[in-house]
């Protein structure tokens, strides 16, 4: 009889639970079900996890405990979008919050340099990269580089293609194209022309680059994937871990040649790994190796996929477009024809709606989509949620670039306007809110430089050409750790005539 009861209790917990469940999903709220926890939900939504997790943070009112598998490194975590956590993570308390063991592990393959160091080491790697990163020189010679692969590539190609008529191109594809050869330029000193001088109308195909997104794509995964599971896979050998294993024989091969290279780049042309060797006083073939991977991670991808989504969006607002154009012509034309030889700093910075636009599609497609972060000691959140030792903490920049408590009801529409104030200049927003590039001690050393990058593409691109979206072609964030287009991004490009 009282086994009879038991059962009959158990089996109606399962179905009160299973009931709870299904009304959850409806609701976009991940369920959470005995030892896998909210796990199935990452799974089933995995092809749009960041609007899955941003109508979750939505629900729970910006913070949310996720449930992972018992007994695993995922059981217990706790995500965010709410800014004010975040400044509280990424500043206010800024000691208690590191990057952890486990991310450690997860970016295995960004080694000894910054994006993976804490304490003093990372303290004195910062202070040298930024004195280098954000020296006048550097930024004069990449504006020089940027502007002759301009003209010598990029412009060419589109014109080459434009006037063969409604041919269509990857933009996305030739844009990082470009962003690696002019980051492998500032960095070894060597363009490995990806997008070449010469070019037939195919592209030939990259080994490494491809090893990059494989090796992106891993990282994500390791981060919803049990360590137990990833860590005997990559013991056995088979599977995800093998693929990995091949991709970073391959991209530490390119890197190997390309560091042997800047090594041999005479004073006058003096690349960033050169000068970091310098500065050091060492020639550390592992370190030098995984500066080279982590600023080539962070330097190229990012833009590209920055800049994919801003001619997207553009493409798809014709008024916006026209507005751009106008503010060129009124800004950098006044003299001479030629938008090539106005592009300086000067100039750019007075272009205040580009800023606009590019900020725009950096909030809702931003290049780095989270931020993990490893709790220290105990601590209580502004939101009140309670934080223990060890606890891991993800603030998803996504979800933060779409809530309406931070942007407003329109934080859905592409609005450049947003960031104009009433007297012209750009609005202020501190970077807890467009933490696109994070905020706090650890906010992004690239900052500058990309809008300086962005901007001139921008501008050249869209002075000289019409760029049109394909119609029907899916336009799909794909799932990795940088938001790039998961089918690229198809257009058709004609000459603009003003
Ligand atoms: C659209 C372009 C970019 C975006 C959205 C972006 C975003 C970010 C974010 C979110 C971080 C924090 C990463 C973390 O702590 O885990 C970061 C850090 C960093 N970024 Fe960028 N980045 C961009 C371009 C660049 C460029 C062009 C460079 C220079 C080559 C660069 C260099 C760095 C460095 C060195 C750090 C590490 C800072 C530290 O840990 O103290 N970034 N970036």
């Amino acid at each position: 009889m009282t086994l009879c009861v038991y059962i009959t209790l158990f089996v109606a917990i399962l179905f009160i639970m299973l009931y709870i469940n299904i009304w959850r999903g409806k609701k976009n709220v991940p369920p959470n079900w005995p030892i896998i926890g909210m796990l199935p939900s990452v799974f089933h939504n995995k092809s749009n996890i960041h609007d899955f997790v941003t109508s979750g943070l939505k629900y729970y009112g910006g913070t949310l405990h996720f449930k992972g598998p018992w007994f695993t490194n995922i059981a217990n975590f706790i995500l965010t979008s709410d800014p004010v956590n975040v400044h509280h993570i990424t500043s206010k308390n800024f000691s208690n919050y590191g990057k952890g063991s486990d991310f450690h592990e997860i970016f295995e393959i960004l080694g000894v340099s910054i994006i993976n160091l804490d304490g003093n080491a990372w303290k004195q790697e910062r202070a040298l990269l930024h004195s280098l990163l954000r020296s006048k020189s550097f930024e004069t010679s990449l504006q020089q580089n940027i502007h002759k692969k301009l003209e010598n590539c990029l412009l060419p190609f589109l014109d080459h293609h434009a006037s063969k008529g409604a041919q269509v191109l990857d933009l996305q594809n030739i844009l990082e194209r470009f962003t690696f050869d002019i980051t492998c330029t500032f960095l070894f000193g060597f363009d490995p022309n990806c997008l070449p001088h010469k070019f037939n109308d195919e592209l030939l195909e990259t080994s490494f680059v491809k090893a990059i997104y494989m090796l992106e794509d891993m990282v994500l995964s390791r981060h919803y994937i049990p360590k137990c599971f990833w860590k005997l896979q990559k013991w056995l050998q088979i599977g995800q871990e093998k693929k990995n294993k091949a991709a970073q024989e391959i991209l530490h091969q390119f890197l190997s040649k390309c560091i042997a290279y800047s090594k041999g780049v005479d004073e006058s042309h003096s690349c960033l790994l050169k000068q970091l060797m310098k500065e050091k006083k060492f020639d550390n073939e592992k370190y030098i190796r995984d500066t080279a991977v982590s600023l080539l991670g962070a330097g190229n991808g990012t833009i590209s996929s920055g800049l994919s989504w801003f001619f997207w969006l553009v493409s798809t607002h014709p008024v916006i477009e026209t507005k751009i154009i106008q503010e060129i012509k009124d800004y950098c034309l006044a003299n001479d024809d030629d938008l090539m030889t106005s592009l300086s700093a000067e100039k750019l910075n007075k272009l205040v709606y580009l800023h606009g636009a590019i900020c725009e599609a950096l909030r809702l497609y931003p290049p780095i989509p989270f931020e993990h972060k490893c709790a220290r000691k105990s601590d209580i959140l502004p939101s009140g949620d309670y934080v223990s030792p060890n606890t891991k903490l993800i603030y998803s920049l996504y979800a933060m670039g779409r809530m309406e408590k931070i942007w407003g009801n329109d934080c859905l529409e592409f609005k450049p306007e947003r960031w104009i104030s009433s007297r012209g200049g750009v609005v202020y927003v501190p970077s807890y809110k467009f933490i696109v590039f994070n905020a706090g001690p650890r906010s992004c050393l690239g900052k500058d430089i990309t809008f300086v990058q962005m901007k001139m593409v921008a501008a050249a691109l869209l002075w000289k050409f019409h760029i049109e979206a394909v119609e029907g072609h899916t336009i799909a964030p794909r799932v990795s750790m940088i938001l790039r287009m998961e089918y690229g991004f198809k257009v058709k490009v004609s000459k603009r005539s003003l």
